[in-house]
């Protein structure tokens, strides 16, 4: 058995979304957000589950912050429901949702647990997608205003916000795969809605600082490892453009001040071309405090000429894979991060997301999920390795504190450390809470 150990002030936490988590999707003043009206969309969620009630954490928080106690975490990642602030988007404030966000985080801070806050975890409020979502420039200066509200209202009690979880999943998954909520599929209009996103992301840092507001802003990618399948060179270039479509182009932007040139010209070979407006680039890259990392797979790539958008193939080399069908892939944890410090630099980064779905249920009142903490262990060992190569990595936030509403999957695929019981609502920690919980408290692994 050896041990590795972390750095002392490494911040350990866990991760959870609000419409995932909360319920209550009608209460107190809420409007509609394009979750709302996608999960009550017949044929658009595994089940037709929707997030209605969800874990029911909108009346149950106190219960759910006694646990995080529990199990000892320093920093909790959340988001804000925009429709909760801003129920048509913009315009009228809702005193209801910011008098729930206050009760919220000042039982966090009375716990001492650090809240993380991301101000758009998915769910845009309606009426904005009804004036053309964030596919219209508006929705920017609509964003700039909600997050203005809610720096003002929460200065000095959340230090640490991200302004976007995940900007492939809301323009490529959401507006060109089309499997989340709006739903279209139209290339041109992922990246014109990836481009609103970066601008508004970058806007935001400016007023952040201009404000003068207590914290550190970042925002939240989703990056994924593609390893060439032969060192071929049609392999390679393969392999590179599948990663750039997660990653550079995510990337880039924010510090380089431009898209990666050969995706732009692949792009346009497919009739997508970017458009920029004048001044965009330059406050897109508006210097950020930390980079979020939200990773969970990876896979091996190989030419395959006309095949899906990146003329490449998956090629399933045998790898474990989790109840939701991602492979088991920790090296590319190493590989994402190192590759990131070496192009971008030594930017802070926390691991915003990592976890895994397995649906492992109460048996005799335990959770018993030996696969979960295996996951666990395997990316949190490559973390290790990450920092002794020179990573400026500060923390890791695991996905999820429990299990709750997981997209179009509905309730039927689970990532908690803590398993919900979705008839009673009942919370039990799963081994995986108490292995988390012995890994924070020492701040090392016996591997
Ligand atoms: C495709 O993997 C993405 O990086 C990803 C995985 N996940 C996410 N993004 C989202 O940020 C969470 O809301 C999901 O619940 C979570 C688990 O699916």
């Amino acid at each position: 058995m050896s041990v590795i150990q972390f750095p002392k002030d490494f911040v350990w936490g866990a991760a959870t979304a609000s419409y995932q988590i909360e319920g209550a999707w009608n209460e107190d003043g809420k409007g509609l957000s394009i979750w709302d009206v996608f999960s009550h969309t017949p044929g658009k969620v595994v089940n037709g589950d929707n997030g209605d009630i969800a874990c029911d954490s909108y009346h149950r928080y106190e219960e759910d912050i006694a646990l995080m106690k529990e199990l000892g975490i320093k920093a909790y990642r959340f988001s804000i429901a925009w429709p909760r602030i801003y129920p048509q988007g913009s315009g009228e404030v809702n005193p209801k949702g910011l008098e729930y966000y206050h009760r919220f985080v000042d039982k966090l801070i009375e716990n001492g647990i650090e809240p993380y806050c991301t101000l758009y975890h998915w769910d845009l409020p309606q009426a904005l997608q009804e004036k053309g979502g964030w596919n219209n420039r508006e929705t920017i200066d609509a964003y700039l205003q909600y997050a203005e509200t809610m720096f003002k209202e929460f200065q000095g009690k959340i230090k640490y916000w991200i302004t976007f979880n995940e900007p492939w999943c809301v323009s490529m998954l959401s507006n060109y795969i089309g499997a989340h909520a709006p739903g279209n599929q139209d290339l041109q209009l992922a990246l014109d809605v990836a481009h609103h996103l970066f601008v508004a992301h970058g806007k935001t840092v400016r007023m952040f600082r201009e404000l003068g507001i207590e914290g550190q802003i970042g925002i939240a990618p989703n990056l994924y490892w593609y390893e060439p399948y032969s060192n071929r060179k049609e392999d390679v270039e393969a392999a590179r453009r599948k990663r750039a479509w997660y990653n550079e182009w995510f990337l880039d932007p924010l510090f380089k001040g431009s898209y990666p040139q050969f995706m732009v010209d692949w792009y346009k070979k497919k009739g997508a071309e970017v458009n920029i407006q004048p001044g965009d680039m330059e406050i897109i890259k508006e210097p950020i405090d930390f980079l979020g990392i939200n990773y969970y797979s990876g896979s091996l790539a190989r030419y395959k000429e006309n095949f899906e958008d990146f003329d490449c193939e998956e090629i399933d080399e045998g790898y474990e894979k989790t109840d939701i069908g991602w492979n088991i892939y920790p090296e590319g944890l190493y590989k994402t991060l190192t590759w990131l410090t070496e192009t971008y630099g030594p930017v802070p980064i926390y691991i915003t997301e990592n976890g895994a779905c397995y649906n492992d249920g109460p048996v005799d009142g335990r959770v018993r999920d030996q696969k979960r903490i295996d996951y666990l262990q395997k990316h949190i060992i490559q973390l290790n390795r990450c920092i002794q190569s020179g990573v400026n990595l500060k923390g890791y936030i695991t996905w999820s504190f429990m299990d709750n509403f997981e997209w179009a999957e509905g309730y039927s695929k689970r990532f908690g450390l803590v398993h919900v019981d979705y008839n009673t609502l009942k919370r039990t920690p799963k081994d995986s809470f108490y292995w988390y919980r012995h890994l924070v408290r020492t701040n090392w692994l016996d591997i």
